[in-house]
């Protein structure tokens, strides 16, 4: 039947919707521009809340597996897509990309224009919206500011038997940032936002900082607790937790426009004057200026708009990253940086380098 994307500006988009939607569907509108990954997407729970724009004008064609999942369930409020096809083929698909939406109730849109969404979200900036069955919507804009505590687990979680024990902070984890440390030889032990002060209790050899939704502002009260944390501890932080780990070193952060969610977001490394493709899924970014003052330096810059992709302390094990080097969706040009994370700021502080 037909249905609606509305704006909280008041543009409407006429499309297609299955289902009860006695409810309107309300979520932050973004856009992901990968042509592949939607599986991956769909899961990430940095995507809670929010309404997925798929620009690729096909979606659904390899299925949904068992396998790619990035978390236990789909997180995203609600997808907009121009063609999702019931017709799928891959050796591990299970279900159709609409079977398994309407499994987990996610409202979706389709036969819409997702150009012109794209567009006007470009121009005008990233803002509320509502997939309905109604031309008019009451915007009740009940959003949660805390959605990192609706994500992050219940217990610690303890996985593999490396000799290397990292304490990966939960602020709504990628299963594949631990997979990502479990192929490395790492024992990981998953912490929940919760339970932060329970880490010296683990002796851990250092600290992944993980990804997570919406502003890092929301974990202000915990910033003294992560400043001690990765102060004693080598420390990598990922998309939120490079986010948290410049606002806790007394820089700030900021909102984009309208973020930066595809698998092809060119990133320079300063240190070899190397570019890289890498996967990336944020709509807030670390303010340059405001990290003059601080024992850091910008290691990473994107090469489109020239927004800070990644920090190094200056005297501290401290590396973090704006970009996915766990990449899935995406490209995995970036995953050296387990590997340097790993080889030289969490062995070197086993060696005393940094004692
Ligand atoms: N993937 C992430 O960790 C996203 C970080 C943060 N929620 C942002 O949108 O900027």
């Amino acid at each position: 039947m037909i249905g609606y994307l509305i704006l909280s500006d008041g543009t409407t988009f006429e499309g297609e919707i299955e289902g009860n939607f006695l409810e309107p569907c309300e979520g932050e509108l973004v856009f992901y521009t990968g042509m592949t990954g939607y599986q991956e997407v769909l899961t990430d729970p940095s995507y809670k809340d929010q309404i997925v724009v798929f620009t690729y004008p096909l979606i659904g064609n390899y299925g949904i597996n068992e396998k790619d999942f990035e978390s236990k369930k789909p997180q995203v409020k609600g997808v907009v897509v121009f063609q999702a096809t019931a017709q799928y083929s891959h050796y591990l698909a299970k279900y159709s990309l609409q079977q398994y939406l309407n499994k987990w109730n996610i409202p979706y849109i389709t036969n819409i224009d997702t150009r012109a969404i794209v567009k006007k979200i470009r121009s005008n900036g990233s803002q509320i919206a509502a997939i309905t069955a109604k031309r008019r919507v009451l915007f009740e804009q009940k959003l949660s500011h805390q959605p990192v505590k609706e994500v992050s687990g219940t217990k610690i979680e303890t996985y593999g038997e490396g000799d290397k024990h990292i304490a990966l902070l939960d602020f709504g984890f990628k299963k594949s940032i631990l997979t990502s440390l479990l192929k490395r030889g790492c024992k990981v032990s998953v912490v929940p936002v919760h339970s932060l002060n329970e880490i010296h209790d683990l002796s851990p050899d250092g600290l992944v900082l993980s990804n997570g939704p919406g502003d890092p502002k929301q974990l202000e009260n915990q910033l003294p607790q992560i400043f001690e944390l990765i102060s004693k501890y080598p420390t990598l932080g990922i998309c939120l937790g490079h986010q948290l780990i410049a606002l806790s070193l007394g820089g700030n952060t900021k909102k984009l426009r309208f973020g930066h969610r595809g698998a092809n977001h060119p990133v320079i490394d300063h240190k070899t004057g190397k570019v890289f493709m890498t996967s990336q899924n944020h709509s807030y970014v670390v303010d340059a200026n405001s990290l003059e003052p601080l024992p850091v330096h910008v290691r990473f810059t994107n090469v489109n708009d020239q927004s800070v992709e990644g920090l190094v302390h200056e005297h501290l094990p401290i590396l973090s990253v704006q970009f996915h080097p766990e990449a899935n969706p995406g490209p995995e040009d970036a995953d050296w940086v387990f590997d340097e994370f790993l080889e030289i700021y969490v062995t070197a502080r086993r060696e005393k380098v940094y004692a």
